[in-house]
């Protein structure tokens, strides 16, 4: 990265290219979850978030703030790493955990480097999208040799979000008039990540982006961000691309395509995207909440009657999860899997 000539496999095309422009200034709601307000207040704030944005951040959340701190700076120094040192974890299209600098999204490449682990040490997946094939394998995360504190921070990081994940997720089905563990069984097993995110400088970028339009396939996503920016939703009212402001302490939460089919649409998986600079370096810690492989997505039957019929037709998770890797690695010619293609035409 960094050369002179920018490689076409990052170029967006022309629609997708960021262009400057002045928009009317909205922000996603912040909600404060201090533990003396009322919880009541805290599910019906979330509720309308989800509702207008799929996005909000809080704050007093309860993950430690130094836990945090250390994460990035245990995150920054690998990739500082030499770059030999960072490919002795690399990740490949057989073992999915680990360091990648590769990244596609929708088949166009993204200007960053990652690092994933899973929450759930070697947890299963469907060896094949194909959906007759019945083998599974295991994922097994994979460690930089360079520092012991870097997994020990990394693990207690992954537990103390996964936590907050369950709450989250708790009031948000409150929200939806659902019981609060409803869904807590399908996290069992959980195929949950974490994903450190190195956005170096770009010099090109009007033609590529960090991370090019997407939305998340996890059930919600926490997403922590340091202050230089970058992260844009695109607004529900109008479609326009609304950049997500710094906040210290904070976490930007975002309602996944799973939460969009539980709830039967009510709640939408927004698209966001992330957008590079010149001069500075940046970095980001998402969090997916990501279901167990057998576990089969449908509206909750709660949300379904005959005036208001099912939005989605049923689909299994893990075959989801291996379809979406499949573009991870290279340019396909067709778009990758979308929960689109499970919706019913009413
Ligand atoms: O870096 C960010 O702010 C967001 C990254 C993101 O959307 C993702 O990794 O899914
Ligand atoms: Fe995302």
């Amino acid at each position: 990265m960094g050369n002179i000539d920018l490689d076409p496999a990052f170029i967006q095309s022309t629609e997708h290219r960021p262009v400057p422009k002045v928009v009317e200034v909205s922000e996603i709601p912040v909600i404060d979850l201090s533990g003396s307000r009322d919880e009541s207040l805290i599910i019906s704030e979330i509720g309308k978030a989800c509702e207008e944005w799929g996005f909000f951040q809080i704050v007093n959340h309860g993950v430690p703030s130094e836990l945090c701190k250390e994460v990035e700076i245990e995150g920054k120094k690998f990739f500082g790493l030499e770059s030999e040192e960072k490919r002795k974890v690399k990740r490949d299209e057989v073992n999915a955990m680990g360091y990648h600098d590769g990244e596609h999204t929708k088949n166009v490449r993204d200007w960053k480097e990652v690092f994933d682990y899973l929450v759930e040490d070697n947890a299963q997946v469907p060896s094949s999208y194909e959906p007759d094939d019945k083998d599974l394998r295991t994922l097994t995360n994979q460690w930089p040799q360079h520092s012991p504190q870097f997994r020990k921070t990394m693990e207690e990081y992954a537990r103390e979000v996964e936590k907050l994940s369950y709450k989250l997720l708790g009031w948000i089905l409150s929200s939806l008039g659902l019981a609060a563990d409803k869904f807590h069984g399908c996290f069992k097993n959980q195929l949950s990540m974490v994903r450190l995110n190195y956005y170096p400088p770009c010099p090109f970028p009007h033609l590529a982006l960090g991370v090019g339009h997407h939305k998340d396939s996890s059930a919600l996503t926490v997403l922590a961000q340091d202050e230089v920016g970058g992260l844009q939703v695109k607004r529900k009212s109008d479609g326009e691309w609304i950049p997500v402001r710094p906040c210290p302490n904070a976490y930007i939460i975002n309602v996944g395509d799973i939460v969009q089919v539980w709830s039967n649409d009510k709640y939408e998986s927004v698209e966001h995207r992330v957008v590079v600079n010149t001069t500075k370096e940046r970095f980001s810690v998402p969090f997916f909440f990501f279901p167990a492989h057998h576990v089969n997505v449908s509206p909750a039957e709660e949300l379904v009657s005959e005036e208001n019929p099912a939005k989605f037709k049923e689909y299994n998770y893990g075959k989801f999860f291996a379809n979406r890797n499949r573009s991870d690695f290279k340019k396909r010619d067709v778009e990758n899997i979308q929960i689109q293609h499970f919706r019913i035409l009413n």
